[in-house]
């Protein structure tokens, strides 16, 4: 096998990351855009001594799971990856991610993996899309040198693994139907508008992102324009025109960013109609966003997720919780009512406030929230919990939060991961002290490899 050559592969299962595995000559050949099933013509991109990764050129024949996408820019869109593979299957190989990284990263086996609970909506299920600005969309194959393709400007999503080539979407899927009119909208008025797009590599121009937030409970939408200055006479009109036009566009802001970072977060934000929040629903609690708060991006996902933490937390009501990494408190929240105290650590400050703020909203008097950061936060507790729940972003625990969790001892942990190998990795470093009884697998992200996990975990001895 040499970089390059085109070779034919019958791919035999899936690997972490999602791509098509298959074996060649003694060695792992990892295909993109391809499943299990699929017999495909495929070329080499790179070979190093144990591994090869290929792109399909074409399908010889399909795998019998395939079914056609219907977005014209699955495949090119870094969005969602699996459009074309059943959803069944998607919830089946999701399972097996997470059975296969608790086995292979954690040593953790023998523990009942749960088929993956799915979500109800697995199109425009999205609560938040992020839309960047380029000078020049990038075109798809087959616009290429079309000449009733018109280049300019592009208010999309990335092709994966870039940061200055952007897709120009006319209509994203995941999110409802309104976010694509509101994207047609604030598109036409960029392109009409006198100031310049932000170039990706330049780093000059004006309009830089577009951030849709829905709520699903009441159908409200928030839209955050993200500039590189402040230009009020450039954006109030079309906040006008969205707030006119769309009677469910509830709040709309300017986010202002002079920073190089590609991160659409402001410096500071101006409000430009209505309150710069709006409320979202889980179960019976109400929740304050902002613009930059953060918030699960599948809103009956998380109610899910949520009910399998409260199933495996086993609380009675006597309970002190810890919640660990808690965001905006969300299920803290959720919880409070089940337990003697809850506890939230975090160390955005500006998500603390807002937990705070949700309790008051909800009534609630029995959580407290610390900000900082977790080292130093968790060793310095004044309390015993007998109940933990763990939430932490991609990268998982430090060592250290490890170790304090494990000086803590509380009887029962209920972890909660988005990346099932650093799931794996800290179940594995908490092996001889906590066993897992059971883990659920939880769809959040239909047509991505993305799966988030609930782990249950008890004390040793107790
Ligand atoms: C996956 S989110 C969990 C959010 C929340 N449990 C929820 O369901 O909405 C992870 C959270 O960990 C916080 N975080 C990351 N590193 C931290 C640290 N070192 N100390 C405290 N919080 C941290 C992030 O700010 C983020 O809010």
């Amino acid at each position: 096998m040499k970089k390059g050559q085109e070779i034919e592969l019958d791919i035999t299962a899936i690997a972490f990351g999602g791509r098509g595995l298959t074996r060649l000559e003694g060695m792992a050949v990892f295909v993109d855009g391809a499943v299990p099933g699929d017999r495909v013509l495929a070329r080499v991109y790179k070979k190093k001594q144990r591994y090869a990764e290929a792109r399909v050129v074409s399908l010889i024949s399909p795998s019998p799971d395939r079914v056609p996408a219907p977005c014209p820019y699955s495949g090119y869109c870094g969005g969602c990856k699996w459009q074309f593979l059943d959803y069944e299957r998607q919830l089946v190989y999701k399972q097996q991610h997470v059975q296969e990284a608790l086995a292979h990263i954690g040593g953790v086996e023998g523990v009942p993996v749960h088929p993956t609970l799915g979500s109800d909506a697995i199109y425009g299920y999205r609560n938040k899309m992020e839309f960047s600005c380029a000078e020049r969309r990038w075109l798809l194959p087959e616009e290429l040198g079309r000449e009733d393709v018109a280049a300019g400007m592009a208010l999309g999503l990335h092709v994966p693994g870039t940061f200055d080539k952007v897709l120009d979407i006319e209509a994203c899927l995941l999110q409802p139907d309104t976010g694509n009119r509101i994207l047609g909208d604030v598109r036409r008025y960029i392109q009409a508008s006198l100031l310049p797009v932000y170039g990706l590599r330049s780093h000059e121009g004006f309009w830089r992102f577009l951030v849709l937030r829905h709520s699903t409970a009441d159908d409200q939408w928030m839209v955050n324009l993200v500039t590189a200055s402040s230009e009020r006479e450039q954006v109030q009109p079309l906040a006008d025109l969205l707030a006119e036009k769309y009677p469910a566009v509830v709040s709309v802001v300017n986010n202002v960013t002079d920073s190089r970072a590609g991160v659409a977060v402001g410096q500071y934000e101006v409000p430009l109609v209505g309150a710069p929040m709006m409320l979202e629903r889980i179960g019976p609690f109400e929740f304050e966003l902002s613009a930059n708060s953060f918030f699960q991006t599948n809103t009956r996902g998380a109610a899910r997720l949520y009910d399998t933490v409260e199933e495996y937390t086993g609380l009675t009501g006597a309970e002190t919780v810890l919640d660990l990494y808690c965001g905006t408190g969300t299920i803290a929240i959720y919880l409070a009512g089940q337990a003697r105290e809850v506890i939230g650590l975090e160390v955005v400050e500006s998500a603390v406030a807002d937990a705070r703020r949700n309790c008051g909203r909800n009534g609630i008097d029995n959580c407290r929230f610390v900000a900082g950061d977790i080292r130093r936060t968790l060793p310095a507790l004044d309390a015993r919990p007998e109940v933990m729940i763990i939430d932490p972003p991609r990268a998982g625990m430090h060592a250290d939060v490890v170790a304090a969790v494990l000086a803590l001892a509380p009887e029962r942990i209920v972890y909660v991961s988005c990346n099932p190998a650093t799931l794996a990795r800290d179940l594995g470093l908490m092996r001889d002290h906590y066993r897992v009884t059971q883990v659920q697998p939880v769809d959040m992200f239909p047509h991505t490899f993305h799966i988030e996990a609930v782990a249950a975990m008890e004390r040793v001895g107790s």
